[in-house]
């Protein structure tokens, strides 16, 4: 049978198939020995369901249109893919605390999936002031080069609107924020139903602030789906040139100037990126922001040959995801 993940609960992808019917499933030992390759939410995937078996085996992930992927937090050298085959991203940041390096870092992994991008500025209603909230749009248009940018409330009904009219019928979104940007209480109000959890609802309650745990695909009545991307702390990139491309065009756009055409930006003579960095045409910060993530990007594919290294050495398997 083919189906979709459609959810990652405790770790077990639940799949459903064409019919509605949904099934937990495990991995096949063949899948994951070897390349280990796990489904995520979004993945196409073919199951069987032996009987007298509590749950589905997924045999095979169907070939991904696209992936979002990340270093995994908890090992050195593996990515880790967080969703798969979705049509946009949706990169939200607060208007009150925005943090323009983590939305430049988050725009890099966004562009690195090929998806189409856009940007969220939610809270609105806590902007000091209606200039404050057009500097801050301002300075974000700016950071994004370009992408899209709404600005969001959850006491605005019309913003919420202009959100759901971004995902047309049949395409899947993924929402990407740190936590507490107000992802659920859109996701719900996109849905009309407590759907997830937020802040809000479990803040009484005395076991702390919640934070969704599981990722899954929600439907929006007159809409598309959307995939809440809950617990993003670290932002690891993985192999993110493409993003960082794509992120950062202004800068790809001066380097084209640069003498050496494998100028690296640093000490080489005749460097267009730091002429404009030196005329103030370019913010030293984003000039300083780009060159650590494409540090970020070669160490990690340093680690990555090394680790490959190690294996053809010692015969020993290391484990791959996706
Ligand atoms: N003032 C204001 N508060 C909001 C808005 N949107 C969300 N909140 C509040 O912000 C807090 C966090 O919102 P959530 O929707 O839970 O945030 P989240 O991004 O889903 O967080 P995680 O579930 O931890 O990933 C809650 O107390 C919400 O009620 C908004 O537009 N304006
Ligand atoms: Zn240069």
């Amino acid at each position: 049978m083919r189906g979709i993940v459609v959810k990652l609960d405790r770790g077990y992808p639940l799949v459903e198939t064409k019919n509605g019917a949904r099934y937990r499933c495990e991995h096949a030992t063949a899948l994951v020995k070897g390349a280990d390759v796990r489904a995520a939410c979004g993945d196409a995937v073919e199951i069987s369901v032996p009987s007298g078996h509590d749950k589905g085996i997924i045999e095979e992930v169907l070939p991904r249109r696209n992936a979002f992927v990340r270093k995994d937090p908890t090992e050195r050298m593996e990515q880790q893919v967080l969703a798969a085959n979705f049509d946009k991203v949706f990169v939200a940041e607060p208007c009150a605390n925005l943090n323009v390096r983590r939305l430049e870092r988050e725009l890099v992994l966004a562009h690195e999936s090929g998806a189409e991008v856009l940007v969220l500025l939610t809270k609105a209603d806590q902007a000091e002031s209606a200039e404050a909230l057009e500097q801050v749009r301002g300075l974000v248009e700016r950071v994004a080069q370009g992408t899209r940018v709404l600005v969001i409330s959850s006491e605005d009904p019309e913003s919420v609107e202009a959100v759901r009219a971004c995902i047309a019928p049949g395409e899947i979104a993924i929402l990407l924020g740190k936590s507490g940007v107000g992802k659920s209480s859109l996701v719900n109000l996109l849905v009309g139903d407590e759907v997830q959890a937020t802040g809000a609802v479990r803040e009484g309650d005395g076991k702390g602030r919640h934070t969704t745990v599981s990722r899954e695909i929600v439907r929006i009545p007159g809409a598309g789906c959307v995939i809440d991307m809950p617990g993003i702390r670290g932002l690891a990139l993985w192999d993110s040139d493409a993003g960082i491309d794509v992120a950062f065009s202004d800068i790809e756009e001066l380097a084209q100037h640069c003498r050496f055409s494998d100028c690296r930006h640093g000490a080489e003579p005749g460097c267009a990126v730091r002429a404009a960095v030196e005329d103030g045409s370019l913010p030293a910060e984003r000039f300083e922001s780009y060159i650590r993530l494409r540090d970020e990007v070669q160490t990690a594919k340093k680690r990555v040959e090394e680790a490959k290294r190690i294996k053809s050495r010692t015969g020993h398997p290391r484990r791959w995801k996706g």
